[in-house]
């Protein structure tokens, strides 16, 4: 396959900028030819979206609905495509990649309907004399920056809430999976998208740079590593009109408490850590078990993961060749009678990147193996004596996206749960998304939060309420539980 930028309503032909392979990992077989956008390129696309900005944003909200409703038909209508690309562009397995294209769909539908029911608060001051209230205006051009673990799940994450609220975009997928995001640009054609309200451009590391330096950007919501974060913040820090949403890496702790459904803790926990390979920024990659019921919990997890996770079959590949030394040589760190299951891969894997699960004995907090976001399939497991000792070893981390508590004890379940630094906890489930729920991470986890009225912060210009929306925005960091009402 050809991927080409879309810039301005269309294709470009191919350039003689350079381009570069992008391969099935599942393989290590070429699939696509992949353009590393210039700077000129990016240029174009960002005019583009600043060229139709103004009428984009004075398009009634019922039209943007509908151009929204109309990408979440024509993606079902594809869906099948979409999904068997995705697998083969990021070595995830079929059936997850299917979860990940409803998601997709999910994204246009949620915010198509979320605009057409907003409420506006009038509020009058305290001798009546005024009436106060907020009014919105869409922000301007955004750039869009996703990275390669769940590629049209994300990038739609963000493409679905920009044009909603009447911002205009450029987005730019990770260089290591751009097909579904090139099979949606074919979708913007088929709606009639009007040119130039959303451009797609691909390339590395440099082309995100580019596009997060042009100076007509005026917000960047960026899903990606924490060092990418540091990095765009630092690039942008001049540019004090630009709006930040960071959305980064995590290192999760799942809590099984003594009280806990075993057999549906370990099929929590499992899921948590195993999901996607372990390729998720909310998995539960550190396990701590109460001291009681440690030894139990441990062989039913271990006897459970060896039958499900099977690599090539309800197990993807990792995304690279490089991602693949990197969970090696972690890998490499720990003791050979730590690992419960799994063991180092070997050295030079000649036929896809296939990693089995891991499950390692964790002596020591502070190890890179517990410290550090691996981002594979490979998960530690620890006891705990306290809930006092349960709480502290959780939160001995620089991360703070997520957390898990699997307990049946409802008093608990708040306890602890809002003692937890992190920005979204979990209770007898793991992730369950309900897209008005704000989302997002505490600590080297994140800036901001997205998802329904949290998320349109990012788009907007608050005129009347300026204060208070960024400290909604900048400075709340919600626990959000979900609690499953069936364990
Ligand atoms: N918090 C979340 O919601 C969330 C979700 C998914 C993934 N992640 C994190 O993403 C990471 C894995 O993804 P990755 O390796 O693709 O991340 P990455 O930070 O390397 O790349 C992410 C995206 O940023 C681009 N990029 C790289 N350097 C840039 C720069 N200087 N300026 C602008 N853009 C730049 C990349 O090309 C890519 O599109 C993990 O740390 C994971 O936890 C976080
Ligand atoms: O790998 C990270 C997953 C992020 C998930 C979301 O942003 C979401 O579910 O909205």
């Amino acid at each position: 396959m050809n991927i080409s930028n879309f810039i301005n309503g269309s294709h470009s032909s191919p350039s003689s900028s350079p381009s570069f392979s992008s391969i099935n990992p599942q393989t290590n077989e070429f699939i696509a030819s992949i353009p590393l956008s210039s700077s000129q390129e990016i240029d174009l696309a960002v005019q583009a979206a600043h060229a139709a900005f103004p009428r984009w944003s004075a398009t009634s909200r019922a039209q943007r609905s509908a151009y929204l409703t109309a990408i979440a038909d024509a993606i079902h209508a594809r869906h099948e495509e979409f999904a068997v690309w995705e697998s083969r562009d990021q070595g995830k397995t079929l059936a997850r990649a299917r979860v990940e294209v409803d998601r997709a769909i999910a994204n246009f539908r949620y915010f198509a309907t979320f605009i057409l029911h907003e409420t506006s608060t009038a509020r009058f001051t305290p001798d009546e004399r005024v009436l106060t209230y907020e009014h919105r205006s869409a922000r301007g051009v955004f750039a869009l920056i996703s990275p390669w673990n769940m590629p049209l799940y994300l990038l739609t994450w963000k493409i679905a809430p920009c044009l909603a609220f009447g911002c205009t975009g450029v987005a730019k997928p990770s260089e290591l999976t751009s097909i579904t995001a090139y099979l949606l640009s074919e979708i913007f054609v088929q709606v009639r998208l009007p040119p130039g309200v959303m451009n797609i451009v691909y390339g590395d590391g440099s082309t995100g740079a580019d596009l997060v330096r042009h100076g007509f950007i005026q917000g960047i919501s960026f899903t990606g590593g924490t060092q990418t974060g540091i990095r765009i913040r630092q690039d942008t820090a001049a540019d004090i009109q630009k709006h930040l949403s960071l959305e980064l890496g995590g290192k999760n702790a799942t809590i099984v408490f003594d009280d806990a459904d075993l057999d549906a803790a370990v099929d929590v926990a499992a899921k948590a850590a195993f999901e996607n390979q372990g390729e998720i920024c909310l998995c539960g990659s550190r396990i701590y078990i109460h001291q009681s019921i440690y030894h139990q919990f441990v062989s039913k997890f271990v006897e459970h993961v060896s039958r499900t996770y099977i690599p090539g079959d309800t197990l993807g590949a990792v995304i690279s060749l490089a991602h693949y030394n990197k969970i090696r040589s972690y890998l490499t760190l720990a003791k050979q009678e730590d690992f419960l299951l799994g063991g180092v891969p070997p050295e030079n894997p000649t036929n896809g990147y296939w990693i089995s699960p891991c499950i390692l004995k964790n002596n020591d907090n502070q190890s890179p193996l517990c410290q550090e976001e691996i981002f594979g399939p490979v998960v530690t497991v620890s006891p705990f004596d306290t809930e006092e000792e349960a709480v502290s070893l959780a939160n001995d981390s620089k991360y703070g996206l997520a957390a898990i508590l699997l307990t049946k004890d409802g008093a608990r379940m708040r306890r602890v749960g809002e003692r937890l630094q992190a920005g979204l906890v979990w209770v007898n489930c793991w992730l369950v998304r309900e897209l008005g729920t704000p989302f997002g991470g505490m600590k080297a986890s994140g800036v901001g939060r997205e998802g329904g009225s949290i998320l349109k912060m990012c788009f907007v210009w608050f005129v009347f309420c300026i204060a208070l929306c960024s400290m909604r925005c900048i400075v709340c960091e919600a626990n959000i539980y979900l609690l499953n009402r069936d364990i």
